[in-house]
C-alpha cells in the first residue's frame, strides 16, 4: 500500500503541532511533509528551532522549501541535511544548478509541470539521477493523467515514484495513482496546501477499504 504523505503547514504554536503529529503517527501510517516555505515564520533561525523539536520527537519527515532562489535553497536545505530523520524534497530546477551534494537515499526530486507533451521527455531525463525518489505533480485533464499512469506503469520498475494529479477535478485520480504506480501519495494534514488533496484520515480510510 502506498505510503501517505501529509503536507503540514507549520503553525505559530508549532511545538504543539509537532506533538500532535507524533501522536497521530500511532494511529495512521503517514509521514509528515513540512512545507517550510508556507510558514509565515520561514526564516533560517526559526526553521532550525523547528527542526530541533522535530528531532526531539524522532519524527521521520519530508522537508520541503519551494523557492526559485538558488542561494536561499542552498542555505535552507543545509538544515535538514544535518537531521537524519529528514528526507529532502527539492525541485529539479534547483538541484541541477546548486552546490549542495544531496544524498541519493534521502532525496525526493520534484517536478511540477502542466503540459502532457513534456511528460515522457522529462521522465526519461530524470532517469539520469539514478534511484532517487521522483515525484511528478501534474495539472492535466483526466485522460492525459490516465495515459501517463499507463505509460509509467509500463516503463518504470525500479524508481520510487509519486505521480500526483492536481486540481479538484482530478482528486479521485490520486487514488488510481496510489493503486497503480505511486509508492507514496500526498494528502493534507489539517488544511489542503493545494486543490484536490484529500484529508489524511479520508485517504487512509479509502486505501484501507481497498486493501
Ligand atoms: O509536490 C507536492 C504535491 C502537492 O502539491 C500535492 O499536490 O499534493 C503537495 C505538496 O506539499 C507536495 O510538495
Amino acid at each position: 500500500m502506498a505510503v501517505i504523505v501529509a503536507s503540514v503547514i507549520p503553525e505559530k504554536d508549532y511545538e504543539n503541532q509537532i506533538k500532535l503529529i507524533s501522536k497521530k503517527l500511532d494511529d495512521f501510517h503517514f509521514i509528515p511533509e513540512f512545507r517550510m516555505d508556507l510558514w509565515t515564520n520561514n526564516q533560517k533561525d526559526s526553521i532550525e528551532k523547528y527542526m530541533k523539536i522535530v528531532d526531539d520527537y524522532s519524527l521521520p519527515n519530508i522537508f520541503t522549501f519551494r523557492t526559485e532562489e538558488l542561494s536561499i535553497a542552498d542555505e535552507i536545505y543545509k538544515i535538514p541535511l544535518n537531521h537524519e530523520n529528514s528526507i529532502l524534497d527539492i525541485d529539479i530546477s534547483i538541484i541541477s544548478r546548486n552546490s549542495i551534494n544531496y544524498p541519493q537515499n534521502r532525496t525526493i526530486l520534484s517536478s511540477h509541470f502542466s503540459n502532457p507533451l513534456e511528460f515522457r521527455n522529462r521522465f526519461e531525463k530524470l532517469a539520469k539521477y539514478g534511484k532517487v525518489a521522483i515525484k511528478l505533480a501534474s495539472t492535466f485533464d483526466s485522460e492525459n493523467i490516465l495515459d501517463i499512469l499507463w505509460y509509467v506503469k509500463h516503463t518504470d520498475g525500479e524508481r520510487i515514484l509519486s505521480i500526483v494529479p492536481q486540481g479538484n477535478e482530478n482528486q479521485s485520480l490520486r487514488i488510481v495513482s496510489a493503486l497503480t504506480v505511486s509508492d507514496f501519495i500526498y494528502s493534507s494534514f489539517d488544511k489542503p496546501v493545494i486543490a484536490g488533496q484529500y484529508s489524511m484520515e479520508l485517504l487512509f480510510k479509502i486505501l484501507e477499504m481497498i486493501y
